[in-house]
């Protein structure tokens, strides 16, 4: 079911010194900033040539990646996210076996204009799993 590896994300608590650590010193290429208030996150792209990097700096104190950069104090990976076809087939397949769709269960529209979800890290081996419509 599962496509590519669209992006990793990790969960920075200074987004511009992450830029820095990426652009300067690991000579990546890198998006501008941009707030995603509807996910309560502001993200950067890393462009790698193969897949891409999601640094995540929190928006506000209610935002999802709030809890994880208080037990994560260094930050660190925060979720894995691949592409599917078809998102809603996705999701109820994964539903039908047993797997958690967090919030509502509906897609919502992502960092890259799409559709996407996100699957309980307790039902994917520790990993919290964002699926985006390819
Ligand atoms: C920019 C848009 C989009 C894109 O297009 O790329 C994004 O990437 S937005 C990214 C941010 N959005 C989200 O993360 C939305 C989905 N997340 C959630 O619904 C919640 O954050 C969560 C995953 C349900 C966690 O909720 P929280 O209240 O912070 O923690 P809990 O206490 O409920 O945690 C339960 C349990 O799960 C463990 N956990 C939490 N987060 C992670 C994680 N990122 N990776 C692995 N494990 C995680 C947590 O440690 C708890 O475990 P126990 O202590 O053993 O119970
Ligand atoms: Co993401």
């Amino acid at each position: 079911m599962i496509g590519r590896l669209n992006h990793v994300a990790i969960a920075v608590k200074d987004i511009a010194s992450a830029t820095k650590v990426y652009q300067n010193t690991l000579g990546a290429k890198v998006t501008d900033a941009v707030p995603q208030p509807d996910h309560g996150v502001t993200t950067v792209f890393v462009e790698l040539p193969n897949t891409k990097i999601e640094l995540l700096e929190p928006l506000g104190a209610d935002s999802p990646i709030a809890k994880f950069l208080e037990r994560n104090a260094d930050g660190g990976i925060h979720h894995i996210c691949y592409e599917v076809d078809d998102i809603i087939a996705a999701r109820d397949q994964l539903k039908g076996q047993g797997a958690r769709v967090l919030g509502t269960g509906e897609p919502r529209i992502g960092a890259h204009g799409k559709p996407v979800l996100f699957l309980h890290p307790k039902d994917f081996c520790g990993t919290l799993v964002e699926l985006e419509q390819a």
